[in-house]
């Protein structure tokens, strides 16, 4: 059972409202000049991965009170239960343990008085051999050819993973050329597949369900289009597999089982890259790099579990988060990784933290009366620097951010590196110190400008600062980091779900959309006035059908 505790009734959080006032008025600029140490104090490793979080409104006693919150808020029972096999997601019944997928230790984790980790290693075993066999050219397509092409099929939880992380580690990658389709706008499909040849395209229908609408209809589309190439209904076992939990409905849609992937419903989508839904990974980037990432996820997942509060990395992070979410009124958490490889991280972590912590009922079922998950958002930089950094500089919103840069280039071109680290450096740091009214006035002096040039202009170029940042500051972006960068971040949402009192691994707000969809699509395969909802939503299907 997980504990049910409202934080907001805690002795902690009393303290921290007491102390935001100070902390409101106080200026990181200064507590930086007040103590030297104040780096090496607010900053923790593990392995290859620098977390600075000391340009943060936060001093010795505000981590004291948050880590106060999270002792009284019962933590650790919590994490034991999750890492216990405990049926934490409650209102699906299930447990959550993806843990057990990277579990390279062995040890025997227990679902409904199983030991699960020979089943997860079969998996792995099965998408080592194929793996392999597709990358040497040892499977063959229906004409003997070997396999060029691999698109992955699948959505939310089922494509944003493989997504990332095949970009992220992209730099890994072997000769296969990887596709992924999700949307269930004929133009992803049909736009993917023109340059492809049937003879050599492996498709991955990834679904945990295997009822998604919108990967069924890309699968059949897929198979409707293998057929016309010249493929023949025999030939679809060469040509498809599946990745899901539900084997019925794989060999209904016509995929030999023998091609199925499995994984389990302990395993929560936006947690399944490290299951089968990682099968388009391992083909991208070979097995060995997989593991890789499962081995470097598995050591976080160890951190987290042993380490002490105050140097954990996912606890801290979270903390923090919950500082500025419940104290400062943040609405938003932005990821801005310097690192173009990464590009789609942030994307990734939309699903994972706002499908997981976008809740307002508690755990008794009750609204809440304080604010949850956070929107996160970013793009990498230097874009986002270009695009909405001014905002962040400037605007009038809070927003805490997450600056995340390896050390090391996959791409060590001239001084692109040095470029890029030096924007990381300096983001942060303007964004902490600001621009103070005497120093732009200086600045304008310097350049010329006259006293009534400066009067007009001077306000305008002031910054505040005072604005939080986190530094993550990775050796390099390799399988292993980035396996441990992802546990980091899962871990981190799940302490803040915990925090907030809510259901971190249930999912019930995608629903409402489906089923009325599901009303709505056999209204629009008939030219027939519609008068059945609201009048705007009349008034836009009539409108649709009157110009189809
Ligand atoms: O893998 P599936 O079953 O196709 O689900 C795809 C996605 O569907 C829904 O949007 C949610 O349940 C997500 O969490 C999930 O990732």
């Amino acid at each position: 059972m997980l504990p049910n505790i409202n934080f907001t009734t805690t002795t902690a959080y009393k303290y921290l409202t007491d102390h935001y006032i100070d902390m409101a008025a106080a200026s990181m600029k200064d507590l930086f000049s007040a103590d030297n140490q104040r780096f090496a104090k607010f900053s923790l490793q593990f392995e290859d991965i620098l977390l600075d979080y000391s340009k943060n409104r936060v001093n010795d006693e505000t981590l004291a009170l948050l880590l106060q919150l999270a002792n009284e808020c019962r933590l650790n029972d919590a994490i034991a239960a999750m890492f216990n096999g405990e049926v934490i997601n409650a209102t699906e019944g299930r447990q959550v343990l993806h843990t057990a997928l990277r579990n390279q230790s062995n040890t025997p984790v227990i679902v409904d008085g199983k030991d699960v980790m020979p089943d997860v290693n079969a998996v792995l075993a099965h998408m080592k051999e194929f793996s392999e066999a597709v990358i040497s050219g040892g499977w063959k397509g229906y004409t003997g050819k070997a396999i060029t092409d691999v698109v992955n099929i699948g959505i939310g939880g089922s494509d944003l993973g493989p997504v990332m992380v095949t970009e992220a580690l992209k730099a890994y990658k072997n000769h296969l050329t990887l596709h992924f389709v999700s949307n269930v706008d004929g133009t992803h499909i049909a736009e993917t597949l023109k340059g492809l040849n049937a003879e050599t395209t492996l498709f991955l229908v990834a679904s945990k369900t295997f009822t998604t609408q919108e990967t069924m209809a890309n699968a059949n589309s897929a198979r409707d289009w293998f057929i016309k190439s010249g493929g023949s209904d025999g030939d679809v076992a060469k040509h498809f597999a599946a990745l899901s939990t539900n084997a019925e409905g794989v060999s209904k849609f016509g995929i030999d089982t023998k091609n199925m992937f499995e994984f389990w419903d302990w395993v929560g989508g936006r947690y399944s890259l490290w299951s089968a839904i990682g099968l388009s990974i391992s083909l991208s980037i070979g097995f060995d790099n997989f593991k890789e990432l499962l081995a470097g996820a598995h050591a976080m997942d160890n951190h987290f579990k042993t380490t002490e509060a105050n140097e954990n990395l996912p606890v801290i992070l979270a903390l923090l988060g919950v500082w500025y979410n419940n104290f400062f009124d943040a609405e938003t958490q932005a990821i801005l990784p310097y690192d173009q490889y990464m590009h789609r991280f942030a994307a990734y972590f939309q699903q994972g933290d706002m499908e997981s912590n976008g809740k307002y009922v508690d755990r008794n079922g009750e609204p809440v009366d304080y604010s949850t998950g956070p929107i996160i958002w970013g793009e990498p930089g230097t874009n986002g620097q270009h695009a909405f950094y001014q905002l962040i500089h400037q605007g009038t919103k809070l927003i805490p951010c997450d600056f995340i840069a390896p050390a090391q280039s996959h791409n060590p071109l001239g001084e692109h590196h040095n470029m890029l680290l030096s924007n990381f450096f300096a983001q942060t740091e303007a964004l902490m110190n600001g621009k103070t009214e005497e120093e732009v006035v200086a600045e304008l002096k310097a350049a010329g400008k006259s006293e009534d040039e400066i009067e007009k202009l001077a306000q305008f170029k002031v910054f505040e600062g005072n604005r939080p940042t986190n530094s993550i500051l990775v050796k390099k972006i390799t399988p292993r980091s980035l396996g441990s960068l992802l546990a980091m971040y899962e871990h981190k949402i799940f302490v803040q779900g915990i925090i907030w009192n809510i259901y971190s691994f249930d999912q019930w707000g995608v629903e409402l959309g489906k089923q009325l969809a599901g009303k709505i699509l056999p209204e629009l395969k008939n030219n027939d006035e519609i008068s059945s909802h609201d009048s705007s939503t009349n008034g836009l299907i009539n409108q649709y059908k009157a110009w189809r």
